[in-house]
C-alpha cells in the first residue's frame, strides 16, 4: 500500500502522476480484493470502477461537489478514498463500514442507496436545490447500465432533459446487470460498443484529448468539438440526445488517462450532459472477470483460487426449494409463467428460464412493471408466479393494490429474502411486508414455518384463483424431511402444534421452530406453553385464535416483522374486535426503527427472536407476570 497509505485527504490524489495514479488504482483493487474476500461483498462491481473513482476525484472537489451512486455497490473505491480507508476492513461487518453510501458514515456520501435506479432523481433534486440557492457545485450521478432499466431512471431522464439543470450523469456500462442485462435499451447500448466506430474513436480519443486545450474560455466549446468529433465519427448516444441531454463517448472507463481527460474537459459543460463509459465488471480479477455474476456480492472466498471458503450446506435454500417446486409444477401446468426483475440467480428461476424460455421474463430492475405484467399474464389466462426480493417488492405496492389484488388477480408473489438479509443491512431487510401487505382486500398472504410447509404453500398457491403472497427468509431452510406429495393447506387454516398450559405463543413464519424450541427450554422450568403456527397472515385463523386464547394467561405473538401493523397487530384487531382483553398480549418483533448490518443470527438474537431470548422473555413474564 505504497501510495493508497498517504492518502490521507481525498485532495491528496490531485497531485499524484499519472503513473502514480495508476499505481494507486492496483493498491486500491488489492485492497478491495483482500477486504471482500474475508467479509464478503460487493466485489465485482466495486473493481469496475476504480479508474472512474479515481478519475471523478481528480476532477471535482468533494464533497462540495455531490457525487450520488445508483445502488452504491460498486462504490468500495470511493468510500476507501474518501477517509475510509483505515476502517475499511470492517467493511459490511456489525458496527462497521456500510455496503453502501450511507449519509450517516460520511460527509463525502451525497445519497444513501442499496435500491436500484435513484441516482438520476436525486442528483436532479440536489441540482434543483442548488440552483435555487445560487450555489456554485457540481453535480454528479453515476449509474450503472442495469440501474437503468428501472422505470425511476427512466421518470428521472425525462424530467432532466425538460428541467436542463446543469449535471453530469455517468451512464457506467458493463452489459450486466447482476445477470447478463436485459431489454432494448441494453441491445442499444451493445450496438455503441460493437460498432465499428467505436474502436477507431477508442484508439483516437486519447490523441484528440491530448489536442484540446484544457481550461478557460474555451472549456465549453472545447468539450462540443469533442462532442461533435465522436458524433460525426457515428451518431452513439442519439437516445440521450433526443431526450434533451448531451451525450458523450463512449470512453473506456477503465482507461484512467482517457476519463481523467474527458471528466477534466467536460465538467464546466452547461445543461444536462451523460457521459457514457464502457468498463469491465471484476476488472482487474482474474476469476471475477470470467464470472462477473457469481462476484457480484460473494461470501468470503480464497484470493488465489476464487473458491468460496465456506462449503455449501446440505440443507437447501428456500430458494432452491422455491426453484424446484416451481419447476416441477410448470412440468404439470402449462399456464404457470415466471418473472424476475433481473435477480434470476438470486431468486431461484435461473433454471426455469433455461427449460421454460418461452414461459419466463426478465423484465430488469423494474419491480412495479413485474408485477402489473404479471397481472396481464394472469388477465389473459396464465399463472404468474413473480419472485421479489421482500425489499424491492416495497416498490411495487400500488401494483399489487390496484393491478393484482383489485382486479381479483391470481398472481403469486414469492417474496424472498423476507425478515433480516444480514450484512446487506437495513436497505435490505425486509422486515416490512406483513404491515405494508395486510391492509389490502383480498389478498392472502402466508409464511412457511418450514421447507415442507413451504412446498405446500406453492401449490397450494398455484392452485387457487386468488392473489396470493409467500414471504420466506434469506438463506438455508429448517432442515426437515419432505413429504412425497404436494397438498393444498386451507386458507387461512393455522395449524395447532400443541396445547397446554397458560401461555399461549402464535408464530409466524420464522418463528415457528424458534418458538417450539423457546418452548421446549420453558418446559424444562415447569412452563408450559400452548404453540399455534400462523400459517397466513391474512386471512387469519380467528376460529382457532379466538378458541384457544379462551383461559390462557399470558398469550405471545412473534414475527420476524416490524411490530408496527405486523402479524401481533394482526392479532390484536382480532382480540379487540372481539371485546377480548388485550392486556395479557405479548407481541415480539421487530422494534419501530431501522435494523443495521451484521450477521442475521447475531440481529435476530439482538432483538430477542432466538429460542434462548424468547425463552427468557415468557419466562420473565410467567415468573414476575412483567410485561
Ligand atoms: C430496486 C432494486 N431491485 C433490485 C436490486 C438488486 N440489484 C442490485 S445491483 C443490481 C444490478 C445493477 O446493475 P448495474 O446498475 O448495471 O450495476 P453493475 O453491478 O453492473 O455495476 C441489482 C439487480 C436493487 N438493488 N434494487
Ligand atoms: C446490491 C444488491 O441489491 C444485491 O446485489 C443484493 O446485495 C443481493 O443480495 P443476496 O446476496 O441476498 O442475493
Ligand atoms: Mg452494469
Amino acid at each position: 500500500m505504497g501510495i493508497l497509505k498517504k492518502m490521507n485527504e481525498p485532495d491528496d490524489l490531485k497531485l499524484l502522476l499519472p503513473q502514480q495514479l495508476q499505481q494507486l488504482a492496483g493498491e486500491l483493487r488489492e485492497l478491495i480484493i483482500n477486504t471482500v474476500a474475508k467479509n464478503g461483498g460487493h466485489l465485482a462491481p466495486s473493481l469496475g470502477t476504480v479508474e472512474l473513482t479515481i478519475a471523478l476525484y481528480k476532477a471535482f472537489n468533494f464533497p462540495s461537489d455531490k457525487l450520488i451512486w445508483d445502488v452504491g455497490h460498486q462504490a468500495y473505491a470511493h468510500k476507501i478514498l474518501s477517509g475510509r480507508r483505515d476502517k475499511f476492513g470492517t467493511l459490511r461487518q456489525k458496527n462497521g463500514i456500510t455496503g453502501f453510501p450511507n449519509r450517516f458514515e460520511s460527509k463525502y456520501d451525497a445519497f444513501g442507496v442499496g435500491h436500484a435506479s435513484t441516482s438520476i432523481s436525486a442528483a436532479l433534486g440536489i441540482a434543483a436545490a442548488r440552483d435555487i440557492d445560487n450555489a456554485k457545485y457540481k453535480v454528479i450521478a453515476v449509474i450503472g447500465d442495469g440501474a437503468l432499466t428501472g422505470g425511476e431512471a427512466f421518470e428521472a431522464l425525462n424530467n432532466v432533459g425538460a428541467m436542463k439543470k446543469d449535471m453530469l450523469i455517468i451512464l457506467n456500462d458493463n452489459e450486466m446487470s447482476i445477470a447478463k442485462n436485459v431489454g432494448a435499451l441494453s441491445g442499444y447500448l451493445s450496438q455503441i460498443r460493437t460498432a465499428p466506430e467505436y474502436t477507431k474513436v477508442k484508439k483516437d480519443f486519447g490523441k484528440l484529448l491530448s489536442a484540446l486545450p484544457k481550461v478557460g474560455q474555451t472549456v465549453y466549446k472545447t468539450a462540443e468539438i469533442l462532442k461533435d468529433s465522436v458524433k460525426n465519427a457515428f451518431i452513439a448516444g442519439g437516445l440521450f440526445e433526443e431526450m434533451g441531454l448531451s451525450y458523450i463517448g463512449p470512453v473506456d472507463g477503465n482507461d484512467l488517462d482517457a476519463v481523467i481527460s474527458v471528466l477534466q474537459r467536460i465538467k464546466n459543460m452547461s445543461g444536462p450532459v451523460l457521459l457514457h463509459v464502457f468498463t469491465k465488471k471484476g476488472k482487474g480479477y482474474l476469476p471475477a472477470e470470467q464470472a462477473p455474476a457469481k462476484f457480484h456480492g460473494v461470501g468470503s472466498f480464497d484470493v488465489t483460487t476464487g473458491q468460496a471458503l465456506k462449503k455449501a450446506a446440505a440443507v437447501p435454500t428456500y430458494t432452491n426449494v422455491f426453484s424446484q417446486t416451481l419447476l416441477q409444477l410448470a412440468g404439470e401446468n402449462e399456464k404457470i409463467v415466471a418473472i424476475t426483475a433481473a435477480m434470476p440467480d438470486g431468486t431461484g428461476l435461473s433454471n426455469f428460464a433455461k427449460i421454460y424460455p418461452q414461459r419466463f421474463f426478465d423484465v430488469g430492475i423494474a419491480e412495479e412493471h413485474a408485477l402489473t405484467m404479471a397481472a396481464g399474464l394472469a388477465a389473459a389466462g396464465k399463472k404468474p408466479f413473480v419472485a421479489l426480493y421482500s425489499t424491492f417488492a416495497q416498490r411495487g405496492y400500488d401494483q399489487i393494490l390496484h393491478d393484482i389484488c383489485l382486479q381479483k388477480l391470481p398472481v403469486v408473489i414469492c417474496l424472498d429474502r423476507a425478515g433480516i438479509v444480514g450484512e446487506d443491512g437495513p436497505t435490505h431487510h425486509g422486515v416490512f411486508d406483513y404491515s405494508f401487505l395486510r391492509n389490502i382486500p383480498d389478498i392472502i398472504i402466508s409464511a412457511p414455518k418450514d421447507e415442507n410447509e413451504f412446498r405446500h404453500l406453492i401449490y397450494t398457491a398455484a392452485s387457487i384463483d386468488k392473489p396470493m403472497v409467500i414471504r420466506y427468509p434469506r438463506g438455508q431452510a429448517v432442515g426437515v424431511s419432505l413429504d412425497s406429495g404436494l397438498q393444498n393447506l386451507s386458507i387461512g387454516k393455522a395449524e395447532l402444534l400443541q396445547d397446554n398450559g397458560e401461555i399461549l405463543i402464535i408464530a409466524a413464519g420464522t418463528m415457528v421452530y424458534p418458538a417450539i424450541e423457546a418452548a421446549g427450554i420453558l418446559a424444562m422450568d415447569n412452563i408450559s406453553c400452548s404453540i399455534i403456527n400462523a400459517r397466513f397472515i391474512k386471512p387469519l385463523d380467528e376460529q382457532l385464535i379466538l378458541e384457544t386464547v379462551k383461559n390462557k394467561k399470558y398469550i405471545v405473538t412473534i414475527e420476524e416483522n416490524v411490530l408496527a401493523g405486523g402479524f401481533g397487530s394482526a392479532v390484536l384487531e382480532l382480540l379487540a374486535d372481539n371485546h377480548i382483553a388485550m392486556n395479557n398480549v405479548i407481541r415480539m418483533g421487530l422494534p419501530d426503527v431501522f435494523i443495521p448490518q451484521g450477521p442475521r443470527n447475531e440481529l435476530l438474537a439482538d432483538n430477542n427472536l432466538t429460542a434462548e431470548k424468547i425463552a427468557a422473555n415468557i419466562k420473565n413474564i410467567a415468573d414476575n407476570g412483567v410485561i
